[in-house]
């Protein structure tokens, strides 16, 4: 028996509404348990707009590394919280790469995160081009030890999500080999810092996941679930992943 419960994460990017929200809702809270932690993380704006409902958490796909102020356009740890957030979705490579979030603000974020009471979901992943060039595991650790190195204690309140860049939104998944060769790596690397953290860490996988390859994936010995952008738009797909999370 696996002694991580399996997570299962909607990360629904800037898409969704009201809707949405109502078809979500309606079709986890009649899950039967056991069912895997789910999390949804809406727009914050549709936050408070689900009901609440012990079959899942709600989370935010972003927050302020500053606690309060005059920060145009930003929204706080505590807000979240108080919109009924339990968790934040930190480094997205869409953060990354469009947004110009840097490895020093991400680790400011997740600090911030967790002292609010927050618990952040980590992402990390590499390009198609540093694959190719066999960066891989240097830009994870880079993208890790950013994170974790000064801040240890921080490992054991976190989720982190291996999302490779080059197979997200593009139908391209990593194979569930190549996915546990890069978790297995990052709970090794992770084990430097705090090892019976890194042993209980949840890592999940994340680019491009669907309920025909969700499986294959959960089977893996140190993937604990996945982070799903398009398939989790999809209200029925959707529930039929957690559904299969639940026996991984
Ligand atoms: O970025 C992702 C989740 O955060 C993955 O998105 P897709 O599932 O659409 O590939």
């Amino acid at each position: 028996m696996r002694q991580r419960k399996p997570l299962v994460v909607a990360n629904w990017k800037m898409n969704g509404n009201s809707d949405l929200v109502q078809q979500m809702s309606d079709a986890l809270s009649v899950l039967k348990q056991p069912l895997p932690e789910i999390l949804i993380c809406p727009p914050v704006i549709l936050l408070t707009d689900f009901p609440k409902h012990q079959n899942y958490k709600l989370g935010a796909q972003n927050v302020s590394e500053q606690h309060s102020g005059a920060f145009t356009g930003e929204i706080s740890a505590d807000m979240l919280l108080a919109a009924g957030a339990s968790h934040v979705i930190i480094g997205h490579s869409e953060r990354r790469a469009l947004y110009g979030e840097l490895d020093t603000v991400i680790s400011q974020k997740v600090k911030v995160a967790i002292d609010a009471g927050l618990t952040p979901v980590v992402c990390v992943g590499e390009t198609l081009q540093q694959r190719e060039e066999e960066k891989t595991l240097e830009v994870l650790a880079r993208q890790l030890d950013a994170v974790y190195a000064a801040q240890p204690y921080l490992l054991a309140r976190s989720v982190v999500s291996y999302e490779p860049v080059w197979a997200i939104g593009t139908g391209r998944t990593a194979t569930p080999q190549q996915a546990q060769q890069v978790h297995h790596f990052i709970r090794q690397h992770l084990a430097q810092y705090d090892a019976q953290a890194a042993d209980v860490l949840r890592i999940i996988y994340g680019g491009s996941v669907t309920a025909t390859n969700c499986e294959a994936l959960f089977a893996e010995a140190d993937i604990d679930g996945a982070l799903i952008g398009g398939a989790s738009l999809k209200v029925a797909e959707f529930s039929a992943i957690c559904t299969m999370a639940k026996d991984s």
